[in-house]
């Protein structure tokens, strides 16, 4: 039987763990960065023959590989200094998988956290000023244009994991033309196409320094459907009958948020709708791991944003103009649900 002093031990080493949680996210980036998991793909290899492969110390690597077994990354074997692969490793040979990780995991990212302690007092969050940054973190984004392109692989890797099961989610029947909101590389509105033959165009939407990056994308068997559109939301959208967009308005405050719905409202075409994916804070179980709790620290952190409650939902999209038709939810927390919203 555990004593209280054995649980109170177990507490402290669970804080402690928490505490390290910035060691073991740089290790796994370490991981990701030098390509670790793919000189396992054929079988057992020591870490001292990968460290001669890549250019690495033998002995730090492997430190940094035995470190990482502890959390189920690569297995280490009874001979000494030699690795397997395991269910996690396997997953950082995943293309969509490693740019997340390099995403979330990078220096910069960390960076941008240095004075949340002042967000939480002042309840206004300046992530980037310590590396001499003014304007919104899209500046940022095209200012540093490693990080910008690191940010869209990232998040582009996210889209590709769910992109299937989201779409599938959704009812494209019945819509000419669909439009994506802040749609990045694109890869969203050509998954809506690909699953929707009825549509006639697909449109992706973003800023004129992202769409002028995408030009540089090696894109394949692009659909003929498919058209590109730069602009700001907060100026003008294309017109559309469904208007679809993803993890966006959790990126904004509320009085941000508004102006991009506003110029959603104005330019939507007759019967038209707009599915919003991001979280609905209702749908959360409390008082226990949720991957939404922590995007929202994210976004209160780096943009200024916030993930919202239905409610909170419903008194945004009314302060505009649209009502709330229904909301379709989803059981796996990284699948955002539907939130569908039509003129009043
Ligand atoms: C968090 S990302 C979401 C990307 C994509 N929808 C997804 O789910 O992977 C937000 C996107 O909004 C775009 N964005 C930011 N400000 C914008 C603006 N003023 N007008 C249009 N797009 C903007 C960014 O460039 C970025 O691609």
């Amino acid at each position: 039987m555990m004593s209280s002093k054995d649980s109170e031990f177990q507490t402290i080493n669970d804080l402690i763990d928490i505490a390290n949680g910035f060691t073991r996210a740089k290790s796994l980036h370490v991981a990701a960065e030098l390509d670790i998991a793919s000189h396992l793909k054929e079988g057992r290899k020591s870490a001292f023959d990968i460290a001669k492969t890549i250019g690495c110390n033998g002995e730090f690597l492997y430190r940094l590989m035995r470190a990482l077994t502890t959390m189920s990354i690569f297995h280490e074997e009874e001979e000494y200094g030699y690795f397997t692969q395991t269910e996690h490793s396997k997953l950082l040979l995943n293309e969509n998988v490693r740019n997340i990780i390099l995403l979330k995991c990078n220096f910069d990212h960390y960076r941008g956290w240095e004075n949340f302690l002042d967000t939480v007092k002042t309840g206004s969050a300046q992530p980037y000023a310590s590396l001499g940054i003014q304007g919104d973190y899209w500046d940022y984004m095209r200012e540093k244009p490693e990080e910008g392109l690191r940010f869209r692989k990232g998040m582009s890797g996210y889209t590709n994991y769910v992109n299937q099961r989201v779409v599938a989610t959704g009812d494209f029947k019945g819509f000419d033309t669909v439009c994506d909101i802040g749609g990045s590389q694109g890869v969203f509105i050509q998954e809506i196409l690909r699953q929707n033959p009825t549509i006639k165009t697909g449109i992706n939407f973003d800023l004129p320094y992202v769409c002028e990056k995408n030009k540089l994308l090696e894109r394949q068997n692009i659909d003929p459907r498919f058209k590109e559109v730069e602009g700001s939301f907060f100026e003008a959208v294309p017109p559309a009958n469904l208007y679809t967009i993803k993890r966006v308005l959790h990126d904004w405050n509320d009085e941000h948020s508004k102006k991009i719905l506003t110029s959603i409202h104005k330019a939507m075409l007759p019967g038209g709708k707009v599915y919003i994916f991001d979280a609905v804070l209702d749908t959360i179980n409390k008082n226990c791991y949720n991957i939404v709790a922590w995007m929202d620290l994210s976004m209160m952190q780096l943009v200024s944003g916030k993930e919202r409650s239905e409610r909170e939902w419903e008194a945004l999209v009314s302060s505009v103009g649209f009502k709330i038709e229904k909301v379709i939810k989803t059981q796996d927390p990284m699948l955002p649900p539907i939130t569908i919203i039509t003129k009043i």
